[in-house]
């Protein structure tokens, strides 16, 4: 992954109107998506002076653009966006096929698809009612043989989709990754690690299916997953289903003979899925049930830890305690010893660097790993190209290159990065193509603001927002640095804890933060753009096909913690911009990918010609 360097031209024409050297703020709000006013929607009901300023200001400075599905290189416009790809088109100005987020959701749409978003959330909706009424029998999920099918059609539906061709075409049995691991079959257990549930954000649960299959048809004999409930890409209290149709698929491998079992698990909040080294406790969580067999909760089954689980600990899917499965005599069914292979399932990077570096590293000091089993470790993808870790992997992550960053360093824009640790890889690592590191460190500074740990959100809405404002601010006004990059990330986290109460205030605080760079921008003569990466915040209900609030047995709101397909603004402005700037008419489609022109343009730069185009044009006054 990340920029290979040599031999590619990198130098930018300038632009043939627009000044160099201008100071340009670029802020991102997390999860702030642009929807109907009502009492779902957190950014409408919160006071948001300043975002509001943006949009009723000049009308030619203020548009939305698409965020989700094709759009961010989505297979389908049902497909929400994401943090990852998301940022990946802003950073990279181009639409990469990110074809790992088909989801079974999609099949199930593609008979009502038209691209309402109330129909997601129904079918979503009235699954979960099926799923909360009815045994493991249920037909809530697929079969993994059905599952075989449909990644079979969509290879021909698809292009390049890279997890999934290499799962339906059987290449991934044949890389080096999936031979590594092979290795071990003889005499190991083959482990499974990640996030379960059809989300599509951080992995699938039809590719696990596929995966578990061809592991058996290549040899493996003794099989043990450990799962990570999720609740956020999807409702909460879809695991339990989830959970049942894995259980069904591991049956059936037990019927052919191989010894194939769930052996821990636990909320993907609360154990394994951190990211950006927020928090190493909730790594080790994972390590004792995963790697260790060590937990606080012991069950039988998959399916009884997490109704249990639910019930008496009151947990949500997103925080379930960890467990493990244990054996009558109390032992754990699966820890992770000599000899073993273990393969992370999740596609997306973030949320499983830090366990990849427990897995793989041996000088390792973040927490007391008790033993470091001799094992043979690949990622479903490789999760950081400039670590090469892990240094394994089953299916060869997109070459992200050239991305606007890099242009801009090389053509002498000093660039200044910002976000507190829960979306610091954000504004660094997706918005580089999932590089890590600096460009170029004489020219490049990144800042890294310590998020609260050990909390849900909702605890702390208005997060570090005003504390990266104020960094922000502090590199704006010291000169020394063109473009000023941030992720406010309030709309985003605390959305995804559903508490509509703590979102508002969530919103408010991301909307102050705004104020105070756009303050800086005015004071430096500088220019601004302010957008987002998807929705989130401004849509906190679930809705059936005709948009109404779905509400569940008990007569309360469903809330949804997930994105949303709505489209998020783009606003331009700032005392440096030349009074001709506006959007042009001609990018009515334009999407997240556009932006990074737009940014070039306000850097005085030409875009290279494979970006996706400019959202502005400079009129003559
Ligand atoms: O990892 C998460 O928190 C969610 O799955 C997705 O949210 P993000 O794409 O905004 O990071
Ligand atoms: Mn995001
Ligand atoms: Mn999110």
């Amino acid at each position: 992954m990340g920029s290979s360097g040599g031999g590619i031209e990198r130098k930018l024409a300038d632009h043939p109107k627009l000044p160099k050297d201008k100071t340009v703020a670029v802020v991102v709000l997390d999860g702030w998506g642009e929807a109907s006013p009502n009492q779902y929607n957190c950014i409408h009901a919160a006071d948001t002076p300043t975002m509001d300023s943006l949009k009723k200001g000049v009308p030619e400075r203020w548009r939305l653009v698409r965020a989700h599905g094709t759009a961010v290189g989505l297979p389908t416009d049902d497909d929400m966006g994401n943090s990852e790809v998301g940022h990946n088109a802003l950073g990279a100005g181009r639409i990469y096929a990110q074809g790992h987020t088909r989801t079974l959701w999609d099949h199930n749409k593609t008979e009502t698809r038209d691209g309402d978003k109330g129909d997601q959330n129904s079918e979503k909706a009235e699954a979960l009612e099926v799923a909360q009424t009815q045994d493991a029998k249920t037909d809530f999920r697929r079969s993994v043989d059905e599952a075989e099918e449909d990644s079979e059609e969509e290879t021909d539906e698809l292009e390049a989709k890279l997890v999934d061709n290499a799962l339906a075409s059987g290449k991934i049995y044949e890389g080096e990754g999936f031979k590594y691991i092979n290795e071990c079959f003889e005499a190991g257990t083959f482990h499974l690690i990640g996030l379960l549930s059809d989300g599509g954000v951080h992995s699938r649960l039809d590719q696990l299916q596929l995966l578990l299959k061809g592991a058996c048809e290549h040899g493996a004999k003794r099989i043990r997953v450990h799962i990570l409930t999720d609740g956020r890409d999807v409702l909460d209290g879809t695991s339990l289903g989830f959970v049942q149709t894995l259980e069904n698929d591991l049956v059936k491998l037990r019927e052919k003979g191989v010894d194939a079992q769930i052996a821990s698990g636990g909320g993907r909040m609360y154990v394994t899925m951190d990211r950006y080294e927020n928090d190493w406790n909730v790594v080790k969580r994972g390590w004792e049930a995963h790697v260790l067999g060590e937990a606080p909760y012991k069950f039988r089954s998959a399916v009884e830890a997490v109704k249990k689980l639910r019930e008496e600990t009151n947990a949500d899917d997103q925080y379930l305690p960890p467990f493990v499965i244990v054996h009558d005599n109390g032992k754990p069914v699966g820890p992770i010893v000599d000899g073993d292979a273990v393969v992370t399932f999740n596609f997306r990077a973030d949320r499983m660097v830090m366990l990849a570096k427990a897995l793989e590293y041996e000088d390792f000091d973040k927490f007391d790993r008790v033993r470091f089993p001799k094992i043979h470790y690949a990622g479903m993808l490789q999760y950081d190209g400039e670590l090469k870790l892990p240094s394994h992997y089953l299916v060869s992550p997109p070459e992200i290159e050239r991305t606007s960053g890099e242009y801009l360093v090389h053509n002498g824009v000093r660039i200044f990065a910002c976000s507190e640790t829960v979306k610091f890889g954000h504004v660094t690592f997706f918005w580089n193509g999932n590089r890590s590191g600096y460009f170029n460190r004489e020219m490049e500074e990144y800042v890294e603001i310590p998020s609260d740990s050990g909390i849900t959100f909702n605890v702390q809405p208005k997060m570090k927002a005003l504390e990266i404002a104020e960094k922000a601010r502090d590199a704006i006004l010291c000169r020394k640095f063109h473009q000023v990059r941030v992720n406010l990330p309030n709309g985003d986290m605390v959305g995804h804890t559903g508490d509509i109460e703590a979102t508002i205030v969530a919103c408010k605080a991301a909307d102050d933060a705004v104020k105070v760079i756009l303050d800086a921008i005015e004071q430096v003569g500088g220019i601004y753009v302010v957008t987002a990466d998807h929705g989130n915040a401004e849509d906190m209900v679930k809705r059936n096909k005709r948009g109404e609030p779905l509400l569940d047995k008990n007569g309360n709101i469903q809330i949804l913690t997930s994105h949303t397909l709505h489209p998020v603004p783009v606003a331009i402005g700032g005392p440096g911009l030349l009074p001709g700037v506006r959007f042009c008419k001609d990018v009515p489609d334009g999407g997240l990918a556009n932006v990074a022109a737009t940014v070039m343009n306000l850097h005085g730069f030409e875009a290279p010609s494979d970006y996706e185009p400019t959202l502005i044009e400079v009129a003559d006054n």
